[in-house]
C-alpha cells in the first residue's frame, strides 16, 4: 500500500537553460573592405539538471553567463560563416565538451546589412536592411542534428493577378467575390534540412538560404492567386522540389487585406486604384508541405520555434 499520510514530492518535468539573446556583431577585415555579420544568438542546455532543481547544487551547471562568454569567444575565434554554421558549432561545442549536457537548441535571428555605394575611400559603411529577419534553430543531441531554418518579416504584394471567389457563403457572408484583388503578406517560413548526422556533408548554408528565399519569392510572383492557400502551397512545393537539402516548409502567411475604397460619394470612380490597407483583423493562412513520404516535424505554431 502505498503511504498517503504525506503526498509524493512533486516530479521536475522537462527543462532547459541558457543565455538568451546574445547580440554579436562580427566584423572581418579584408583590407579597407570590411564584412558584417550581425546576430541575435540563444542558448538553451538541457541534461543532467535534477540536482540544481531540487537541491540547488551547482555541480553540473555550466553558468548562463558561460555560454554568453562563448558564443563571443567562438564569434573571434571560429568567425560567422553563417547562422548555421556559427550554430552548429555551439551546440557541438556544449554537447561535447559538458558531460552533463545531453542537448543544445541555439536559435539565432540574423539581421541583414547592405553597402552603402559612395564616391568615397573605403567599403566599411552599411544600412540595416529594412526587410525579413533570417532565422534559424539547431538541435544536438549528441547523435543527431535538426536544422530549421527560416525567415520572418518578409512583406509582398501582388498588385494583380490575385481573385478570390466561389467560396461558402451563409447568412453572415457579406464578403464580395474579387476578380481582381491585391494579395499581400508577411511571410513567416521555416524549413527543415535532411541533414542530420555528421557522416553526410553540410548543405552550403549560405546558398541554401539564397536559393530558398529566391524560390518562396518567384513563386508568389509566379502564381496566378485563386486564394493565399493555394499561393502558400505553390511556394512551398517549390522550395521542396527544387531544394533537396529541404524536407518540409512550414509558412505563417497573414492576409494584409486591401480593400477598395468606396469613392462613389464624391463622384469618382474607382478603377482597382485606391485601397484601405487595413492592419486588423487579418486572415491567418498556415500550412506545412512535405516531400513526399516524410515526416512533418515543425511545430504547428511558429511562435514555439
Ligand atoms: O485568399 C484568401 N483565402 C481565404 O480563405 C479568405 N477568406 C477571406 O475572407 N478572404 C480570403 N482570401
Amino acid at each position: 500500500m502505498a503511504d498517503t499520510s504525506r503526498p509524493a514530492r512533486p516530479v521536475l518535468g522537462q527543462n532547459q537553460y541558457g543565455k538568451a539573446e546574445n547580440r554579436v556583431v562580427r566584423i572581418t577585415r579584408q583590407g579597407a573592405t570590411h564584412h558584417i555579420k550581425d546576430l541575435n544568438v540563444s542558448v538553451s542546455l538541457s541534461g543532467d539538471m535534477e540536482d540544481v532543481h531540487y537541491s540547488g547544487s551547482n555541480a553540473n551547471v555550466l553558468p548562463t553567463d558561460t555560454t554568453k562568454n562563448t558564443v563571443y569567444a567562438f564569434a573571434k575565434e571560429h568567425g560567422i560563416e553563417s547562422a548555421e554554421q556559427f550554430g552548429i558549432h555551439l551546440a557541438r561545442h556544449f554537447v561535447t565538451s559538458q558531460e552533463p549536457i545531453h542537448r543544445a537548441r541555439i536559435r539565432i535571428e540574423e539581421y541583414g546589412w547592405e553597402r552603402i555605394e559612395h564616391g568615397g575611400e573605403g567599403a566599411h559603411s552599411f544600412a540595416r536592411t529594412g526587410q525579413e529577419t533570417r532565422l534559424t534553430q539547431i538541435t544536438y543531441d549528441g547523435t543527431s542534428w535538426e536544422v530549421v531554418s527560416g525567415l520572418k518579416d518578409l512583406v509582398v504584394l501582388n498588385s494583380t493577378d490575385s481573385e478570390f471567389w466561389g467560396y461558402v457563403k451563409d447568412k453572415y457572408t457579406t464578403l464580395p467575390e474579387a476578380h481582381d484583388r491585391i494579395l499581400a503578406t508577411e511571410v513567416s517560413a521555416r524549413w527543415r534540412f535532411n541533414w542530420s548526422d555528421d557522416t553526410r556533408p553540410m548543405p552550403d548554408w549560405e546558398t541554401s538560404y539564397r536559393e530558398t528565399r529566391r524560390h518562396l519569392l518567384a513563386a508568389f510572383a509566379e502564381t496566378y492567386s485563386l486564394s493565399l492557400q493555394q499561393t502558400l502551397y505553390a511556394m512551398g512545393s517549390r522550395i521542396v522540389e527544387r531544394r533537396d537539402e529541404i524536407d518540409e516548409v512550414r509558412f505563417s502567411l497573414p492576409n494584409k487585406h486591401h480593400f477598395l475604397v468606396d469613392l462613389a460619394p464624391f463622384g469618382l470612380k474607382n478603377d482597382n486604384e485606391v485601397y484601405f490597407a487595413a492592419d486588423r483583423p487579418y486572415g491567418l493562412i498556415e500550412a506545412t508541405v512535405l516531400r513526399d513520404g516524410c515526416e512533418a516535424r515543425i511545430p504547428a505554431d511558429l511562435t514555439n520555434l
